[in-house]
């Protein structure tokens, strides 16, 4: 592993920690003895009033509709108000659903349970109406924002491969799920009339939609007649009938929060038995020219964008699995290597049953993803200094004790739907395809292939695809998104799509998101009082287009003011967002109690194992699972150079898995009894093979 950890001691939580609700801090402010990020005077100047400058005044306009009951479900379980868990019984896997991960509060970080939050929404009516500016106008139109503040500019990343993008919607799956929503394709209700010209009218159209005003003036859709984009809000537990109206509605996330593979595995036991063979410990699979793929999902037309019937749509743990075709790349190579891994398991211990296989496999494909999520991916992200100093990696062969049953390991909507979609701002509009000897020949274009997983599995693009996401660089943290994700999104064969970046805007608002000054105030930093005082970390032009969107200061939304801020030395994202990243990420890891280097007794691995899973990386799960793939660089997500060559995968180190070696009583007894004698012959008995 190319990170270097230091001996950190684990941070000490000191306040508002509580078993039953997600631990919040008081949105008064940010201790620095508590929370440790990089030293932004030291980045940034000391009164944080130099970086930039900025000034101007604004305007605005949005639409609020009511919001009673939606009971579809995009993800994988059904919501109940208050989850029947338990009792627990102490078992050394994890639930499939997230419960009794906690023994105390077993409820905590279950699919189907609301997000947690850091600062309190602000619903314009205090219970879940999405909310004004403060002068009592409406918000400008998301959609005007993003073509204004993100428009498209090449910029390739100087340094990381699309693959360190891609593990992060890995990573995201894994996490959350806006229940409700459908963000594999666009969702089956429509709030826009008269093909997409404006929105219904509200007493004729779900009263889940929220759709986004698309202006008149509009660079491209008024081109195209379009004024309206489709948009369903959240499923929450005022819409579900859990909160009867007297405190701020709580969003919904349908799948497990913890980091523990549920995009493979499922969020529900249902779901799970659906994809498991139920032989050998083994995930279903379909064989196709002795390459095994993720079986076929049986509602193609709800979930993909096939254009003919034998088109391929996959069946997996998380819905989404065949939105973008290097998302399926990495969720058929996850797949794939929970297959090798129970093979490898049945070879050492041959008198362990489908259940154990199955059970001991998962158990190590998700400690190898904590591991690369958090020794290889994070800080890449987040900077080595913060994942050190925060308590989100250490330096360490030995366990690093740092369970805490207080922690509450809840995905926060702050985090969810506001900091972490920064990172679409590194999607690249073409996937570049690469050969053996890292030679392009072709590319596709993203938005020909959102749920239309079909095009990985002609020819050897499985391959080529793979090798192409550890090549290609990824677009560069900054305020430009490509194209294919804002004009295209889910287009389906059209000449235009969606947005995403509006979307993501319009999202927040239907969560009710706190402002950027908020998060800044909560981080730490200074309150703006004018738009000028954005210019702290925020260019002088974006601050002039701010003042010229927004009524206030106070408007700015989080996901905008967040993902305009210069980026953080040794990081991927600016402060405020790198403030909350970091925040859930420690939740993540400590509120865990099978986080895998945590040395719990009743839970965990032994030393020996968990140091053998740190032996693995982003590379050798290529080199183990793709097609054909022969050769690697040694850090995958960062791209080839003569610091980081293409080496023969023999040359990429791999765990070993002897140390899950278990001797049976019979294996015993029959080793005993073939202890060749000096001299002797020795010989195998059948089940040594
Ligand atoms: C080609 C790549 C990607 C595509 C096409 C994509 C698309 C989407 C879409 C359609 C949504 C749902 C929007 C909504 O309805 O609110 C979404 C949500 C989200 N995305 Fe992405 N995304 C990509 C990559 C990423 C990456 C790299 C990250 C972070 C590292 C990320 C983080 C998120 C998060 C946190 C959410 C919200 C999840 C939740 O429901 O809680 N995405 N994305």
């Amino acid at each position: 592993m190319y990170v270097t950890k230091t001996n950190a001691a684990p941070r000490k939580e000191t306040e508002n920690m509580t078993t039953s609700k997600p631990f919040l801090h008081t949105p008064k402010g940010y201790d620095s003895s508590h929370f440790r990020l990089p030293n932004f005077q030291s980045f940034y100047g000391s009164d944080f009033s130099s970086f930039f400058g900025g000034h101007g005044s604004g305007s605005a306009s949005a639409q609020f509709p009511s919001f009673p009951a939606n009971n579809f479900f995009g993800g994988t379980g059904f919501f109940s108000c208050t989850p029947q868990v338990g009792p627990c019984t102490k078992s050394k896997y994890r639930s499939i659903d997230g419960s009794c991960n906690n023994l105390n509060n077993p409820n905590l970080g279950v699919a189907n349970t609301p997000y947690g939050r850091l600062l309190p929404p602000k619903y314009s009516d205090g219970v879940q109406a999405p909310p004004v500016s403060v002068t009592g106008h409406k918000l400008t139109s998301p959609r005007q924002i993003s073509a204004v503040l993100f428009p498209d500019a090449k910029a390739p990343d100087p340094r990381w491969t699309l693959a360190l993008m891609q593990y992060g919607q890995i990573i995201t799956h894994d996490m959350s799920l806006a229940a409700g929503t459908t963000q594999g394709k666009a969702h089956a209700t429509r709030c826009c009339g008269q093909g997409l010209r404006q929105a219904l009218p509200e007493h004729s159209r779900n009263p889940a939609c929220f759709p986004i005003d698309i202006p008149n003036h509009d660079p491209v859709y008024s081109k195209a007649g379009i004024g309206c984009m489709e948009f369903v809000r959240t499923n929450n537990d005022v819409s579900q009938g859990c909160n009867s109206g007297q405190k701020p509605a709580e969003q919904i996330t349908a799948v497990t929060h913890y980091l523990d593979s549920s995009n493979v595995y499922g969020s529900s036991q249902q779901v799970a038995d659906s994809i498991r063979e139920f032989q050998g410990g083994r995930l279903r699979v379909e064989l196709k020219y002795g390459r095994q793929f993720p079986p076929s999902n049986n509602n193609k037309s709800a979930i993909c964008d096939h254009v003919s019937e034998s088109e391929a749509c996959y069946l997996a743990g998380d819905v989404r699995v065949n939105q973008n075709p290097q998302l399926t790349v990495f969720q058929i190579l996850q797949l794939r290597e929970h297959n090798r891994l129970a093979r490898e398991l049945a070879r050492l211990n041959p008198h362990w049953d489908d259940e154990r296989l199955y059970q001991e496999a998962r158990k190590i494909a998700i400690a190898e993803h904590q591991a690369v999520t958090y020794n290889e991916w994070l800080p890449l992200i987040l900077g080595q200094e913060t994942t050190q100093r925060n308590g989100l990696t250490y330096n360490t062969q030995d366990f690093t004790y740092d369970y805490n049953e207080q922690v509450d390991p809840s995905v926060l909507n702050d985090h969810a739907t506001a900091a972490f979609r920064f990172f679409h701002t590194n999607i690249a509009g073409f996937l570049r395809l690469y050969d053996e000897h890292r030679s392009s020949f072709s590319a596709l274009r993203l938005s020909d292939h959102f749920n239309r997983p079909q095009i990985i599995e002609e020819g050897n693009n499985f391959d080529d695809l793979a090798r192409g996401m550890h090549t290609q660089p990824q677009e560069a943290s900054d305020k430009f998104f490509t194209k294919e994700i804002t004009l295209f999104l889910f287009r389906n064969g059209r000449p235009l799509g969606q947005d995403l970046r509006a979307i993501d805007i319009q999202r927040a608002r239907d969560h009710g998101l706190a402002s950027y000054n908020d998060y800044r105030h909560y981080c730490g930093l200074p309150r703006a009082h004018t738009f000028d005082d954005f210019g702290d970390l925020i260019d002088p032009e974006s601050v002039q287009k701010l003042a010229s969107l927004y009524h206030h200061p106070d408007d700015v939304e989080f996901t905008v003011g967040g993902s305009l801020e210069a980026i953080v030395p040794g990081a991927l994202v600016g402060p405020t967002f790198l403030c909350i990243l970091t925040e859930q990420f420690y939740r993540t890891r400590s509120g865990d109690r099978f986080f895998f280097e945590n040395g719990q007794k009743d839970t965990g691995f032994t030393l020996e194992q968990v140091n053998e899973i740190r032996r693995g990386s982003i590379s050798r799960l290529i080199c183990d699972n793709a097609d054909d793939v022969k050769s690697m660089q040694p850090r995958g997500f960062e791209q080839i150079s003569h610091t980081n060559p293409v080496v023969p995968c023999s040359l990429i180190p791999a765990p070993s898995l002897e140390p899950w070696r278990e001797h049976s009583q019979a294996q015993q007894t029959a080793q005993i009894a073939v202890q060749p004698q000096e001299g002797t012959q020795s010989f195998t008995l059948p089940f040594f093979k």
